[in-house]
This record gives C-alpha cells, structure tokens and sequence, in this order.
C-alpha cells in the first residue's frame, strides 16, 4: 500500500525543521526490493517507524496524524546502482513527541531512540537495504540524555598531565585475548606498566574459572602499587564490569574499585563495558552506578551492525553518537585506515563528532550544548610504527591508544612496547623523521625489527637507514 501521501510531505524545509527544534532528522540510504517504487517504500519505513503499519487502521485519529514521521528529501539516484552500496538518499522528521523520556527523572531513552529510527524499519521486505547514515538530535533532546560524566580529562589528572590537551595515553590490551592465570596476568601488567600509562582487559576477559576476577584483581592491584612506586609514575586499569544482569554489574565494579582502594588507586581505575552487546541498559547501569569511574565502551560486534560492507544498519558515525548520548567517557573509534580494522583515513569525524561540541556530520551540523565530550580509543593491529601516520590524520593525539600485539610483541620486552608508544607520540609531536627520531630512540628503534612487515611498508629504506640487515 502506497502511503506516501500521508507519510510524505516533500514540501517540508529542513532549515525551518532544524530551526524549530521539534524534529530529529535520521538521513538513510535506501533501496527499495524489485517492484517497489522508492518514495513508495521511504514512506512505509516512516509509517513503521512511528504511528503507522502497511495498511490503514481504524484506530488512527487527527492527534495520531499529527505526530506521523514524515518523508521530507529524497533522492533516488544518489549513490548510483550498486546493490551494496548504491541506492537512493531519504530524510525523515520524527517529531520529538515520539521519544520515550523515564518516568523517574524524564532523561530519554537511547534504547527506546534506536527502537524507532532503526527498529523494525530494519526487517521490512519491501527494501533490500536501509542504513542510517547520519542523525541530528535538536537542543531539546540533548539535553534530556545523560551524556558522559567522567572524561578523559579525569584520567589526565590521575597521570599527573593537563586537564585540557593532556595528550597521548600509552595503552594495551593484555593479550593472549584468553588463557592466562592470575599470575602470569598480573605479570604482565607489571611487565607493561614498566613501561606505558594504560591496561585494558580485553573485551572477553572477566571472571573465567581459569582465572575468577576475585583472585586476579587483587593481584592486579598490587602490581599497579608496585609499578608505580618503580617507576614513580601513575598507571591506569580499565577493568571488565560488563554483565547481563545490573546488579552483578554494580557487584563488579565495587568489588573491583575496593581492591584498588586498598592502595589508594580507586581513580586509577576505568570500567571496560562491552556496549555493543550488553547494549544500553548495560552502559547505563555503569554511567549511572559509577558517575566518577570512566566509562571505556567496547564495541565488540558493532560490525555486525556498522560495517561498510553492508546495506544494511548504521554508518559507524551514527553509532559513535548513540554511545555519546548513552555516556561513554570513550570509545573504540577504530583506526581509521591505520590499524587492522575496517575503517578509512577519513573517519576523523568519528573522533571529532565524539570530542567536539558542535562537527559537521555527513548530512548534518550536530550541536552537543555542553554536553561532556567522548575520547575517542584507539586500538585494533596498532603498534609504534603505525602510531605517527594515524596522529597525522587526526590532528592531534588526546587519544587513549591501546596495542595489545604492538605491546606485547615488541621483541624485547613489554616495558619496550610501552615506551615505543609514547616515543611514537613523541616523534610524531616534535615533526621528527620516525628514522632519524629511531637513531637515538633505542626501544622505538627495535619496534622496525619486531613489526618488519609494517617497517617495509610504511620507511621502505629503513634497513639500510639503521643498520639492521637480516
Ligand atoms: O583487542 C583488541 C585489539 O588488539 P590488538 O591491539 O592486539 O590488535 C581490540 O578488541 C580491538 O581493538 C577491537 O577493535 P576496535 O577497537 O576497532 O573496536
Ligand atoms: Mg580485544
């Protein structure tokens, strides 16, 4: 059935929509299934996305039609005719009517949000693809969504840095991904923190029977004291409370800031949530739980939803702007091109849009009105080598970076993978030549022969530059 006469009014003005702040406007690529017609369709995902389904109901009555999500731009031919990624362009203004605010304190909904404007929009059988490319919230709803509370400026602080540009934090992941016991765990946090700022646990690690959370963590703790008082430096723990349930959520992160707490190290503790797939109600039981505690969001399984091999979901940006409204203090951006994830040297706007309050998106000019900024994480096949072509691209390095094989697979030692890190920083902060910075930087020197692979690619010469022959 073809609705677009009441689900359609292409004489809408997304100017005046924007000025008036009563409308979120979702941007879509859209193509519609063999013997549909594309204004046809863009119509029926508005009805199935607010007050409507495929055929009229008896129940509908003028306060329904006044908060109809409505078609306002179309173009068909806007990406051309590739069946993955060509399709047409098609905006939608969902009045802000639609949108769920709580019963005990009227902060709105992500959850509630996404169910809409990709909810069952996702499984009609008229398209064989919708995905979101852009979204902007107005003013009004902004300031309804909790936002994050602890930052990256939290965890500047604790390293003794700047609050405002405090820079680069040296991280890794512990790594293998699973199989350590507590003791060699702890062992190599130590070995790390020799060396580099930041610890994360790796999105899985949590409380496996061959290495339960309640023996690890205190061993954890007390290699933080001791690698600490060696190096003189504070160290940093991003530590998984992610759980299905929010009461054994609560239960791991205060047993797991309890036993930093015994050495005075509570603020040097962060909450891994693996945000993807414990979804919003997982990170707002750690956001609203644990306000001071920095929220690092995983998005392990993202690109199930994300990748841009599909014509279906969300553009990785969008999903960037729902873990903002949501409250992460950061989030796994990707490594835009440089590390072994899917992604391009464009995605930039994933970090800007995350750490800016006003970024042009896509299709949209997003303001954030104060809300607390997102720091953007990177991580995923990152190592020193890589390190000073990604700063370049982005512009700066108010990063948390976390290389697990490039911290752990430095050939000498993970104190050295650390210290490559931020040599890597350094060089790329000074304008060095990376060869000329390696000649007088011995552990950012020995990253060319632990990752020689990336050392052919990226300084082709640089055997012969640094006198390393095979
Ligand atoms: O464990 C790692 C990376 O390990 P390594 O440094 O050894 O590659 C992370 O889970 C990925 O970064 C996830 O990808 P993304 O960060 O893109 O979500
Ligand atoms: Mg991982």
């Amino acid at each position: 059935m073809d609705q677009s006469n009441r689900y359609a009014n292409l004489g809408l003005n997304e100017a005046d929509l924007i000025a008036g702040g009563k409308h979120l406007l979702v941007a879509y690529k859209l193509i519609p299934a063999k013997g549909y017609g594309f204004l046809e369709v863009a119509a029926h995902v508005a009805a199935e996305s607010s007050t409507g389904t495929n055929v009229e109901v008896s129940t509908t009555d003028d306060f329904t039609r006044g908060v109809d999500a409505l078609v306002y731009e179309v173009d068909e031919t806007a990406f051309g005719d590739d069946p993955v990624k060509g399709g047409g362009l098609m905006k939608i203004a969902y009045p802000v009517e639609l949108f769920d605010p709580n019963l005990i304190d009227g902060c709105y909904n992500v959850s509630h949000m996404w169910s809409l404007i990709l909810g069952n929009n996702q499984g009609m059988g008229d398209h064989v693809g919708l995905r979101m490319l852009d979204f902007l919230v107005p003013e009004q709803m902004i300031k309804k969504f909790d936002g994050p509370s602890a930052g990256i400026a939290d965890l500047w602080r604790v390293l003794g840095r700047p609050e405002v540009d405090g820079g680069y934090i040296a991280g890794t992941i512990i790594k293998p991904k699973l199989g350590l016991r507590p003791e060699p765990f702890a062992k190599a946090c130590y070995d790390f923190w020799l060396g580099g700022d930041f610890i994360k646990n790796d999105e899985p690690q949590a409380n496996q029977p061959f290495c339960p959370m309640e023996v690890v963590i205190p061993k954890v703790a007390e290699a933080m004291d001791r690698a600490q008082q060696e190096t003189g430096q504070a160290k940093l723990f991003s530590a998984n409370a992610t759980a299905d349930f929010h009461g054994e959520c609560i239960k791991r992160g205060e047993y797991i800031l309890g036993e930093f707490a015994k050495y005075g190290n509570e603020k040097h503790v962060a909450f891994l949530i693996d945000g993807f797939v414990t979804g919003p109600a997982g990170v707002t039981t750690a956001r609203r739980a644990f306000p001071d505690t920095f929220l690092h969001f995983h998005r392990a399984g993202h690109g199930a939803v994300t990748s841009y091999k599909s014509p279906m979901g969300m553009d990785p940006l969008c999903y960037m702007k729902l873990s903002r409204l949501m409250g992460a203090s950061g989030i796994h951006t990707g490594t835009m091109g440089y590390g072994k994830m899917e992604g391009h040297a464009k995605e930039t706007v994933l970090a800007y849009m995350l750490e800016r309050d006003e970024c042009q998106g896509p299709y949209f000019y997003q303001k954030w009105y104060g809300m607390k900024p997102t720091a953007p994480i990177i991580s995923g096949g990152m190592n020193a080598l890589r390190l000073p072509g990604f700063f370049e691209n982005l512009g700066h390095g108010n990063v948390i970076n976390t290389c697990g094989g490039g911290s752990f697979g430095h050939i000498d030692s993970p104190a050295a993978g650390g210290i490559s890190l931020g040599q890597a920083y350094e060089c790329w902060k000074t304008g060095a030549d990376p060869i000329e910075y390696a000649k007088t930087h011995p552990e950012f020197a020995r990253a060319f022969e632990s990752f020689p692979k990336d050392a052919d690619k990226l300084f082709p010469d640089w055997r012969d530059k640094l006198g390393v022959h095979k």
